[in-house]
């Protein structure tokens, strides 16, 4: 227990250091390297300050501007945004603030601003919002307010005060209430309650500094936070609930923006066949309602009331508009096309935007002064057709209600126009300011809080949780070696498997407690049905062959594959590691590069790998005089090495060969990074390691990208695909594309294509040379069934290349037989696991969310009590029968995995393996060399520790 204490100290300890460096990294290291490369280019600005950058000049600034209302003037911008501008005003048009720790570039050149906006590569909203369908609803709102400030104008004899502030939001509100829900603002007037309420909060929240986690403190803010966000999501989904059935039974939408947004996204789902997922979940259509509800009533009530202001300070043009909207309207209704067309009623001061806004050289000397004579021929002559005028945003991510706004206000101007006339009251003050703001407000004591606040969060991962689920399982009888602190049963399981692997066996086939020591141990003293903790997650052991095929057969993704920590993500992700459904499509998109007459073209790729491998050894023992002494380990993995490049690429294993050695590489880091523990986060660190793996990544990634490219341009210019993987999945990919009327969404990208390169080059190469270099030992050891596989060989086939059909077919016996033992006694592969991300039943237990599933394949292989008392003997015999047959038709044959997940080149691998020892049994004989030692170990695979000696015989 002592010892268990010190360790976990040394860790807490340890891991506060890292925290502090990652710190320190972020907010030292970083930003004066941001500071460095901006100052070489010439943008310059304050210097950057630990922590805080700018942040209290800024807030400290505006605080100053903002505690006395300014002269009746448009030149707000000193008062708004008074740091940013006196930067700019010191240090250039082109200049930098620090936002905290990070660089904030100021953008004023109309070009570059061009440039940052016009990026059409992120998502392109369709316009949704029809304001003339709305136009009703607008004026309704309109009307109420204009009868409700005739009624105060009456009450208070012909005149009255009103702050119109807090009334014109109360306006846009209500537009935006009866034209998103088609609810009057009555109706919805909750849920603007509360989102207005929630955007105080959240102001609140970014005014204070960002502490990674704080959010899921029960404070009061976020406690509120959560309960608003809540209530407003049950009021939206009913309001959208009750629409749904409204759609079912046939009622018509209103024109309103949820019910054409619903229109429009039943419509997206139809033209995708059905596919949901290219449509908006519920989730998504909430969200955007609550974005709509924010966005047009803060906005718009923005324009009207400086509009309104600024038209109390200049009568004369209050008249003229006045004069002019009556002429056209008198006092009835607006129509649509007057309210687009109408000249006067819009005005471009007083918006966000400000500096570029209020830029003497983009607009000229007179910027400041009212005059919107100046935009009678537009925005566009007034900027000199530059990109310097965006209220609304510019390119393909411009404000949706652009349209919307534009029309309401002209809408609410008119008719307040055509009611009342205005001037400023003595009591206003001209102070605009924004509310967006963020002070700062904190000191070391946050920090000492985050870093209490990550302890505890760290205690709760490894040790509540662990002893939680140990609890859940114990109690339905699954039992296993007891959780400890953090490491779990890693120390054991790999101090017995380092123990294991320090010495080989005898010949005998009985390897698991060679490979799998520790597991064997806990299934030996806890049963089939026990539990191992990797780390702080408990591993549940199953065996038995109803639970596997629960387990393997679940289609609705309910046992998921176990995330692999990052850096191991980092070898391929592809296929193997996608779900739902990714997965779906993949599969979909891939299965037909495997399919048996596809396989048929890959035979002569197949052969020639096989002819290079046997030309070379006999070679070798031409040299040698009749026998030599080899290694077949490296080898064999060279030869599928080969034969996955060809078949995969079309290229030969020598172009291929660094990707090949780039992988190996990769692999054996990985394994490393897995076997010591995982800390978040330190992959980010510059560990030897780390950055070893980060090189590869990129060179790999380069040149599959390269083979990618030259075969998109190869098929482009018509050139035929040759029957190799990977043009048969471009093939596949385009026909998925142009089915879905050539929505790429729906085929792979170019970089999924080459992640799954990546998987095939890994998982081809590995798994197969395993099976073929245990098959050849294995014959050494026992050469009467070298004899018998030869001679019925070389009746069927001669010396002659090995047909598709033989070695389908099933024509040569004692081949498949041999294929089937060894992958049932040295399963390439010996585990598959899964994982729980909620309660799920199986058989009689319940496991809890949480808990990895593991299928140990090598001892279910080797289980007594499936396969008989002589299952460690060498008997390929038990298998003439089938495999059904000798597992009695249990899920308990494993070797490609089970179910809809299976391995998707379980053909191709037999085929290739098939081939080469077919031509390995034309041409050689082989036995074991003194100098062999028998030791199965696993990296991945199940592998030969010390290589596999042969000695080569030429027949
Ligand atoms: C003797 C050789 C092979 C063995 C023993 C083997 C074994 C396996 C196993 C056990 C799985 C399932 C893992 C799980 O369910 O968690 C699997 C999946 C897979 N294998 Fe193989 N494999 C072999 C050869 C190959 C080859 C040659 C390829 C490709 C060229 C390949 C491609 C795949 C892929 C893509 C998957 C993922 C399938 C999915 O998740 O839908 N395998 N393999």
């Amino acid at each position: 227990m002592g010892e268990t204490l010190v360790v976990s100290l040394i860790i807490c300890a340890v891991s506060v250091i890292l925290w502090a460096v990652k710190v320190l990294y972020i907010i030292w290291w970083t930003p004066k390297k941001l500071e460095r490369a901006l100052r070489k280019q010439g943008i310059e600005g304050p210097p950057y300050k630990l922590f805080f950058g700018n942040m209290k000049e800024n807030f400290g600034m505006a605080k100053e501007a903002w505690s006395k209302p300014m002269n009746l003037s448009h030149n707000i911008a000193p008062r708004i945004l008074p740091f940013a501008l006196q930067t700019v005003e010191k240090y250039g048009k082109l200049s930098v603030i620090w936002y905290g720790a990070i660089p904030r570039v100021t953008i004023m050149e109309p070009d570059l601003i061009r440039d940052v906006l016009s990026n059409k590569f992120g998502h392109f909203p369709k316009p949704k919002s029809n304001p003339l369908r709305m136009l009703p609803a607008f004026y309704t709102s309109c009307s109420e307010l204009v009868s409700k400030w005739d009624t105060l104008i009456t009450a208070e004899e012909g005149s009255c005060e009103l702050d119109v502030w807090p009334e014109l939001q109360n306006l846009t509100g209500d537009v935006i209430s009866r034209t998103a829900f088609g609810s009057s603002f009555e109706e919805g007037r909750r849920i603007f309650q509360l989102q207005t309420e929630q955007a105080e909060l959240a102001i609140q929240a970014i005014q204070s500094v960002y502490i990674p986690g704080s959010r899921f403190l029960p404070t009061k803010r976020n406690t509120r936070m959560k309960e608003i966000d809540k209530e407003v999501r049950v009021l939206l989904t009913d309001i959208i609930h009750k629409r749904e059935q409204a759609t079912k039974v046939g009622e018509s939408t209103n024109g309103d923006l949820l019910g054409l947004m619903m229109e429009s996204n039943f419509k997206e789902i139809k033209e995708n066949n059905g596919s949901k997922k290219l449509g908006m979940s519920l989730h998504e259509i909430i969200e955007e309602c609550k974005l709509f509800y924010f966005a047009g009533q803060e906005t718009t009530s923005t324009l009207l009331v400086w509009t309104m202001v600024a038209l109390s300070m200049h009568p004369e043009w209050q008249v003229l508009a006045r004069e002019e909207v009556l002429q056209i309207f008198e006092h009835r209704a607006p129509e649509f096309d007057e309210l687009t067309h109408l000249k006067i009623v819009s005005v471009g001061v007083a918006l966000p935007i400000l500096f570029i806004h209020h830029d003497r050289e983009i607009w000229g000397e007179d910027v400041d002064q009212f005059n919107p004579e100046r935009f009678r021929k537009g925005v566009s002559n007034a900027t000199k057709n530059q990109v310097s005028f965006f209220p609304f945003g510019w390119g393909p991510r411009i404000c949706i209600g652009q349209n919307f706004a534009m029309v309401e206000a002209k809408m609410a101007l008119t008719m307040i126009l055509q009611h009342f006339s205005f001037e400023l009251s003595p009591t206003y003050a001209h102070a605009p300011w924004t509310v967006i703001t963020i002070q700062p407000q904190y000191g070391a004591q946050i920090i000492l809080l985050s870093v209490i606040l990550w302890a505890v969060k760290v205690l709760y991962i490894i040790w509540w949780t662990p002893k939680k689920l140990e609890r859940a399982l114990r109690k339905q009888g699954i039992e296993g070696p007891p959780y400890k602190l953090f490491f779990g049963n890693m120390k054991e399981n790999f101090g017995m498997a380092k123990e294991a692997w320090s010495k080989p066996m005898n010949l005998s086939h009985n390897i698991a407690p060679r490979i799998l020591p520790f597991a064997l141990q806990t299934v030996e003293k806890y049963g089939k049905l026990s539990v191992i903790w990797y780390g702080a997650v408990p591993r549940v052991t199953i065996m038995e062959p109803d639970l596997i095929r629960d387990v393997l057969s679940n289609k609705f993704g309910h046992f998921p594959k176990v995330k692999h920590i990052p850096l191991v993500r980092l070898i391929a992700t592809g296929l193997a590691n996608y779900e739902g459904e990714q997965w779906a499509k993949h599969r979909r998109i891939l299965n037909p590069a495997f399919h048996q007459e596809k396989l048929k073209r890959m035979l002569p790729a197949f052969y020639t790998s096989c002819t290079k491998l046997v030309s070379k050894w006999d070679t070798l023992i031409t040299a040698k005089e009749g026998s030599c002494e080899l290694d077949i380990w490296p080898e064999l993995q060279n030869f599928t090495g080969d034969a996955i490049s060809r078949t995969a690429f079309g290229s030969s294993f020598e172009e291929g060969r660094r990707i090949f050695q780039l992988q190996t590489e990769q692999a054996e880091l990985a394994i490393q990074a897995i076997q010591s523990v995982y800390i978040p986060g330190y992959r980010f660190l510059p560990t030897k390691r780390n950055i070893k793996m980060k090189e590869t990544v990129k060179e790999i990634r380069a040149l599959v990208t390269d083979i990618v490219y030259k075969r998109e341009h190869a098929i482009k210019a018509g050139e035929a695909s040759n029957g190799d993987i990977l043009g048969l999945i471009m093939e596949s990919n385009f026909k998925e594309i142009k089915e879905n009327n050539g929505s790429k969404k729906l085929g792979m990208s170019l970089h999924e294509i080459i992640e799954e390169c990546k998987l095939f080059y890994f998982v081809g190469q590995e798994t197969t040379s395993t099976l073929l270099v245990w098959t050849m030992v294995v014959l050494s050891m026992h050469p009467e069934w070298q004899v018998l596989a030869r001679e019925e060989v070389l009746q069927i086939v001669g010396r002659r290349a090995p047909e598709f059909d033989e070695l389908t077919h099933l024509k040569i016996v004692s081949i498949p037989l041999l294929t089937i033992f060894f992958l049932t006694l040295y399963p390439p592969i010996v585990s598959i696991t899964r994982r729980t991300y909620k309660e799920m039943k199986l058989g009689k237990i319940i496991l809890p969310a949480g808990v990895q599933v593991a299928l140990p394949t090598l001892l279910i292989h080797h289980d007594r009590e499936i396969w008989g008392e002589d299952v460690d003997e060498f008997n390929p015999e038990r298998f003439r029968n089938g495999v059904s047959m000798a597992t009695k038709n249990q899920v308990s044959f494993l070797p490609f995995g089970w179910g809809p997940r299976i391995c998707l080149g379980q053909n191709f691998a037999m085929v290739e393996a098939k081939m080469a020892l077919t031509m390995i049994l034309q041409h050689f004989s082989f036995e074991l060399s003194p100098t062999y030692s028998h030791a199965p170990f696993t990296v991945v695979t199940i592998q030969p520790q010390h290589g596999a000696q042969i000695i080569l015989r030429k027949l």
